[in-house]
C-alpha cells in the first residue's frame, strides 16, 4: 500500500517513522509520502487559504495548490481521505475496506476547510471519501489522519505479525473486547480470575465471550446484535 498524506504541517508526521508502522515501511510493506501543501503556491507568502466567498468567520483553503497537489498524488487507484466532522463515523469496518486498498491519499484540511470544488474535483478523478472520527472539531486534518493511518495501517497483510491478534480485539467481531490479565496471579490483593488459570480452554472461551457481551451491554449497547 502506498500513503500520501498533503498537509501545511509535514513535521507532524515525523512519528510515523518508528513504531510498527515504521517497521511496515522499512520491510516495504507500506510507502508514505507527505507533501507540503506550501510547495504546491507560487506567490511570496506561499499563501493557501482566503477569505470565504459569502463572508463569515476564518479562512477558506485556496482550491489552486490543493489541486496541483491532487495532480501530483492522484492514480486511478487511488481512494482520497478527507478528514472532516461533516463526514461518515471511521470504524473499524472501514478501517478493514481500506487496509485492502492500493493507494490512499489523505487531505488534511485548516481553517474553515477546504474549497468545495476541490472535494468535487477530487470525486471526477477517484474514489473519495469524507470521514470523521467522531462528533467534535479539530483544528485541523491532522490528528485525524494520524489515528487513521494507525487503525487502517495495522490492518495491512504482513503488518502485524501475528494475524489472529486481530481477531479478538474490540469491534472486530462488533463486541468490546474482553478483560485481559497477566502475571502476578494476584497483584495488590486482586487475583486474576480462577477460569483463565484452570486450563480449561473452552470455559475459558466461554467465559470471554460472555465477558465481551456484559462489557458491550454497560458502555456500548448500541453495538448490540438485537438477539443479545
Ligand atoms: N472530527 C474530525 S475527523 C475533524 C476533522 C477536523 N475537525 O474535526
Amino acid at each position: 500500500m502506498r500513503i500520501d498524506i498533503v498537509t501545511i504541517f509535514p513535521d507532524f508526521f515525523g512519528v510515523l517513522d518508528i513504531s510498527l508502522l515504521g517497521k511496515a515501511r522499512e520491510r516495504g510493506i507500506i510507502e508514505l509520502g507527505v507533501h507540503d501543501l506550501r510547495d504546491f503556491t507560487y506567490d511570496r507568502h506561499r499563501t493557501v487559504d482566503d477569505t470565504p466567498y459569502g463572508g463569515g468567520a476564518g479562512m477558506v483553503m485556496r482550491p489552486e495548490p490543493w489541486g496541483e497537489a491532487l495532480d501530483a498524488t492522484l492514480t486511478p487507484e487511488t481512494v482520497v481521505i478527507v478528514p472532516t466532522p461533516a463526514g461518515v463515523p471511521f470504524t473499524q469496518a472501514a478501517a478493514r475496506e481500506l487496509a485492502l486498498e492500493k493507494h490512499l491519499v489523505f487531505t488534511c484540511g485548516r481553517y474553515e476547510g477546504i474549497d468545495q470544488r476541490v472535494i468535487d474535483y477530487a470525486a471526477s478523478r477517484a474514489r473519495v471519501r469524507e470521514i470523521s472520527l467522531g462528533d467534535y472539531v479539530l483544528n485541523g486534518g491532522e490528528v485525524a489522519t494520524m489515528a487513521m493511518i494507525e487503525a487502517i495501517g495495522r490492518l495491512v497483510p504482513g503488518v502485524i505479525g501475528n494475524p489472529e491478534s486481530l481477531t479478538e480485539e474490540s469491534h472486530e467481531q462488533g463486541l468490546l473486547e474482553y478483560p485481559s490479565y497477566t502475571k502476578p496471579s494476584t497483584w495488590r490483593e486482586r487475583s486474576v480470575p480462577d477460569v483463565l488459570l484452570s486450563g480449561n480452554h473452552k470455559a475459558i472461551a466461554d467465559w470471554r465471550h460472555e465477558q465481551q457481551l456484559e462489557r458491550t451491554r454497560r458502555v456500548r449497547p448500541d453495538l448490540l446484535p438485537d438477539d443479545q
